[in-house]
């Protein structure tokens, strides 16, 4: 009888040391060893009570879902190794808040993850709808998890819509740009159908994505602006909405 049970509690711990090499070979994969030290941290603090798995997979960032102690959370976690923050440069080297930096890459990343957050606070405050931000570490973000029960509401890109329904998803995003460059002081600089998420409940839009969001006080930021409207004219161009990209434009600054 004592036989049997040794034998089972052997065969139950080799099972647990499996699945655990099984997710730790995952997480060795995707997680380097400083990320994993915050995620530690993090999970010890109680800001994350269990990991999930990958909600969206680039080469600059992958998010993940998170359990949190009262609601369920997005975790976006910058690449230190292989991310082109070359990308980045165009954005972060000539926006004022941070030309102060040092110019390594680990700096640069950890910058435009607090970045991030702060232009979620920023946009959430001027009345745009984006993920509640949360926390910034390093280069992780934490923020509310925008879907149900662990899946992400779809992006505008593979939303299926009806021509008045669009028609009320893109007033509301113009809206939401205009907010953005009058209460926020910010351009999103990578506005379209694929960081735009509809929130299938009530088919209203969320902004996503704001790290390389600018100040009107960078250089460019006109130019990001114009871009953010030739790029939701063209998606929405397939509605029917024939707005011209210089009135949009003229429109979302001055009101
Ligand atoms: N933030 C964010 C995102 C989703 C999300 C879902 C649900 N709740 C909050 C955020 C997201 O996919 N961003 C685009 C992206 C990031 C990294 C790699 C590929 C693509």
């Amino acid at each position: 009888e004592k036989k049997i049970r040794r034998i089972d509690s052997a065969k139950d711990k080799s099972r647990a040391r499996e699945k655990d090499s099984e997710r730790l070979k995952v997480e060795e994969n995707v997680f380097d060893v400083p990320t994993l030290k915050i995620l530690y941290t993090l999970s010890n603090k109680g800001v994350i009570k269990a990991m999930g798995g990958a909600i969206s997979t680039g080469k600059e960032a992958n998010v993940f879902y998170a359990e949190g102690p009262d609601k369920e959370l997005a975790i976006k976690i910058y690449r230190i190794a292989s991310s082109t923050f070359k990308a980045m440069d165009a954005y972060i080297m000539k926006d004022p808040r941070f030309t102060n930096i040092r110019n390594n890459k680990r700096d640069i990343i950890f910058a435009w993850t607090r970045k991030e957050l702060q232009n979620l606070k920023r946009a959430k405050n001027a009345g745009v709808r984006v993920p509640e931000p949360i926390l910034a570490e390093k280069n992780i973000l934490i923020m509310e998890f925008m879907g149900e029960k662990e899946v992400s509401y779809p992006l505008l890109k593979n939303t299926h819509l009806e021509n008045e329904e669009a028609k009320s998803i893109f007033d509301t995003i113009v809206e939401y740009m205009r907010l953005l460059y009058k209460k926020a002081n910010l351009v999103h600089a990578d506005l379209s159908e694929y960081n735009i998420l509809i929130d299938p409940n009530n088919l209203t839009p969320i902004f996503i994505d704001m790290g390389q969001s600018v100040t009107l006080e960078h250089p460019n930021a006109r130019e990001f602006l114009y871009r953010d409207v030739q790029n939701i004219l063209r998606f929405f161009s397939r509605y029917g909405i024939k707005d011209k990209p210089e009135e949009l434009f003229k429109k979302i600054q001055v009101e």
